[in-house]
């Protein structure tokens, strides 16, 4: 413990130097402190300085727990699940005023709960950082609950994580007795969640409320540091040939593209999903307004299983897809763009590659370890190693290759280049 409290306080003061040089402001609970603690385009030191801090916090709250203190010190876990989703439903986000402060009293009442229940998840959320109550009795928003108040996507996520993820993580085990060796996608913890018979996208498909929801929820995940676009935009060359046609396979409502666009002026791009995905892009590339962003960017409602309809584009760019397929659909997907490849193809696919047990922080490889687990309990799939990689690729073509594999620093996604070697 000594040891990384030593490393602790080397490294927090280097942060709090860096921060102090940029004019910047210190990381507090209060509600206009900025919504991320170093900018993304801060420099290599400082962002490796803030992961080695929740790093050594992290093992530091482990050691200082011990092993009889385990229990205690993991049930608030599933707690504070519960009351983020309470937060959520009974609108607490939104009713808090963004500025100011309001009663338990009042607030309850606009909420439509007792102030009892009110005040037992508020105060129980402010142990994670959300809410303050500097005034007794009052509330008000911390940094952190003003973010799900004054952004959508942000509260979709919350409410995603609340009303999905959770559920589907609990029913981990009962389909794992009811499906023991079964890789089917209907056979999954999803299923036994919700208790259907339909593939997770199967569900959405039927669905146009919850896929609005996901396609919120997937656009706030982008602006997190671990899938942050900038993991995208600087992890690549895009700009070696700066005429080039990217195909963004899978690729939602375009926020992939959009960063792309914005940061390469002469590339255009297509962006494929399913009709009933593609149909919102528009309105988010009107909310982006810039016509020389927008003008580059086309939509195209195509099924991934189907031969790829745009031959010979420059590259084929499948971003967070192929961890929710298991092997053999992998290899469909794959499959269905090499015919439409031309020598001068690449095929980028901007997925996890697992690190070994204990090599990166503990406090990424958490976050890591959650997407595999997320992948088996909702797709009956996986996050893969390199090898895992290898794999898929000798079997949709002994001829691709991965040329390069780039993990930027602090991103939970590598960027895996795959060409045909003819
Ligand atoms: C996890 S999201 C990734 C979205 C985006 N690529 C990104 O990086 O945020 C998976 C996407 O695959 C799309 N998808 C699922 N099944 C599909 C299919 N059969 N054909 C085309 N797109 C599909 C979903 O609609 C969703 O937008």
């Amino acid at each position: 413990m000594e040891d990384l409290t030593r490393k602790l306080v080397s490294d927090v003061q280097a942060l709090s130097d860096y921060i102090r040089s940029t004019g910047g402001v210190q990381p507090s609970f209060d509600r206009n402190t900025p919504i991320t603690v170093v900018p993304h385009d801060a420099p290599l030191g400082a962002q490796e300085a803030r992961e080695r801090i929740m790093d050594q916090c992290l093992k530091l709250l482990q050691l200082a727990t011990g092993p009889s203190d385990y229990m205690i010190n993991i049930q608030p876990g599933y707690h504070y699940i519960a009351c983020l989703q309470w937060l959520c439903h009974f609108n607490i986000f939104r009713l808090v005023p963004v500025k100011g402060e309001i009663s338990y009293t009042d607030l309850a009442s606009l909420a439509g709960t007792t102030e009892t229940r009110l005040k037992s998840v508020v105060r129980m959320a402010m142990t994670t950082g959300l809410f303050l109550e500097q005034t007794p009795q009052q509330i008000s928003h911390s940094a952190t609950s003003a973010l799900f108040a004054t952004n959508e996507d942000y509260h979709n996520w919350a409410v995603y994580a609340t009303d999905v993820s959770a559920p589907v993580a609990a029913g981990m085990v009962e389909a794992h007795k009811r499906w023991p060796y079964d890789k089917e996608k209907i056979h999954t913890a999803y299923n036994v969640a919700f208790n259907h018979d339909l593939s997770f996208f199967g569900r959405l498909a039927q669905n146009p409320a919850l896929h609005k929801q996901f396609a919120g929820y997937m656009r706030a995940v982008a602006t997190n540091q671990g899938t942050h676009m900038k993991h995208l935009v600087n992890g690549l060359e895009w700009g070696s040939n700066p005429k080039a046609t990217i195909v963004d396979v899978g690729g939602s409502t375009g926020h992939s593209c959009i960063a792309l666009a914005q940061a390469y002026p002469g590339l255009n791009f297509i962006v494929q999903d399913l009709p009933e995905v593609v149909e919102g892009g528009p309105k988010i590339l009107e909310g982006v307004n810039d016509a020389s962003v927008s003008s580059r960017i086309q939509y195209q409602g195509h099924n991934f299983f189907e031969t790829n309809p745009v031959i010979g584009a420059d590259v084929y760019l499948l971003r967070m897809i192929l961890h929710d397929w298991n092997f053999e659909n992998c290899v469909k997907i794959l499959g269905a763009i090499v015919p439409s490849m031309r020598s001068k193809s690449s095929i980028v696919i901007m997925d996890s590659v697992l690190p070994a047990p204990e090599s990166v922080p503990r406090s990424s490889e958490r976050i890591i370890r959650v997407r595999d687990l997320t992948m088996i309990q909702v797709f009956n799939s996986q996050e893969r190693a390199v090898e895992d990689w290898e794999a898929i690729l000798e079997k949709v073509d002994s001829t691709l290759k991965i040329s390069t594999i780039s993990q930027p620093f602090g991103s939970v996604l590598a960027l895996i280049k795959v060409e045909l070697a003819r």
